[in-house]
């Protein structure tokens, strides 16, 4: 069985990551500069802006793989810049990442893929770790036989299940996703997101979700946070984040293909 240890400072109702005054840059280029935001418990939160305004960075920032230059990231009730080696790697174990590239491993069967963080890092038996990678890549959708399959045999859409199954390995708290449905055709997204809300609803878990796709921010997130000149402009439900008075935002939102996410959500909504 795989066990966390929670903060005995974490309130149920804090946010799970509350980023505030967050400064990030390489060199001169200033990324990010008194950047605030705020994850709540059990919400699916899509966080988009123009390509370079540091979305990728700030996911890389709260998951440990980029040190900020300044600000503070408080994560399930830890401040992580104050946790040593230990205490933070004990956090990050209560996180769940698929990276856009988040490639699977080839050489390794999906099963052996999945069961690799329950070995790793829960140190569980090969045999034991291998059922529970099964049952993972039973819950997002894939059949039985996929188990034993590698990962260059299977369609894109399957890969991504594969990889979500691999994030979930380790029963997180927080799910982080960097462009899930990137390079997925429209009804393969469709279904993702679909999973995505479906498995929030069943296991409770957190997200930060970082997408272009304007079909996920209707059809998954309950709130949408935006990037704009280095900070988070707004952070709000899509409909009040749509009326925002900025220029990105309405082309993004109210342009052409914001209108036919829009209209595309309406008329699924209609007919259920
Ligand atoms: N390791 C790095 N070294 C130098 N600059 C970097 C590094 N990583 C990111 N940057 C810069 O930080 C800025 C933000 O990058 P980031 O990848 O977070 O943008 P993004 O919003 O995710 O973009 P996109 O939507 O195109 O993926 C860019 O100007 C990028 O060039």
């Amino acid at each position: 069985m795989v066990t966390t240890t929670h903060s005995q400072s974490e309130q149920h109702d804090q946010p799970v990551i509350q980023v505030q005054g967050l400064v990030n840059s390489f060199g001169p280029v200033v990324v990010h500069e008194a950047l605030d935001l705020t994850l709540k418990r059990g919400e699916i939160l899509g966080v988009v802006g123009g390509s370079g305004t540091g979305k990728s960075v700030l996911l890389r920032s709260i998951v440990g793989l980029k040190r900020p230059n300044g600000g503070t990231i408080d994560v399930l009730g830890s401040r992580l810049n104050e946790l040593n080696e230990q205490q933070r790697s004990q956090v990050e174990r209560r996180f769940g990442v698929l990276f856009q590239r988040g490639a699977l491993f080839s050489s390794l069967n999906l099963q052996e893929n999945v069961a690799l963080p329950l070995i790793e890092h829960a140190k569980l038996p090969r045999e034991d770790a291998e059922y529970l990678a099964r049952i993972k890549l039973s819950l997002v959708g894939l059949p039985a036989k996929a188990a034993l399959q590698f990962p260059e045999s299977l369609s894109g859409g399957m890969v991504k299940r594969a990889a979500l199954a691999r994030a979930l390995a380790l029963d997180p708290d927080i799910l982080f996703l960097d462009e899930p449905t990137a390079g997925l055709d429209p009804i393969g997204a469709a279904a993702f997101d679909q999973l995505l809300v479906t498995l929030r609803d069943a296991l409770g878990f957190s997200v930060f979700l970082v997408t272009h796709d304007l079909d996920t921010l209707y059809a998954a997130c309950d709130r949408v946070a935006v990037l704009s000149q280095k900070r988070v402009l707004v952070t709000d439900t899509l409909e009040n984040v749509a009326k925002t008075d900025d220029a990105w935002v309405q082309e993004y939102f109210n342009g052409p293909r914001g209108r036919a996410a829009k209209h595309s959500v309406a008329s699924t909504i209609s007919k259920e």
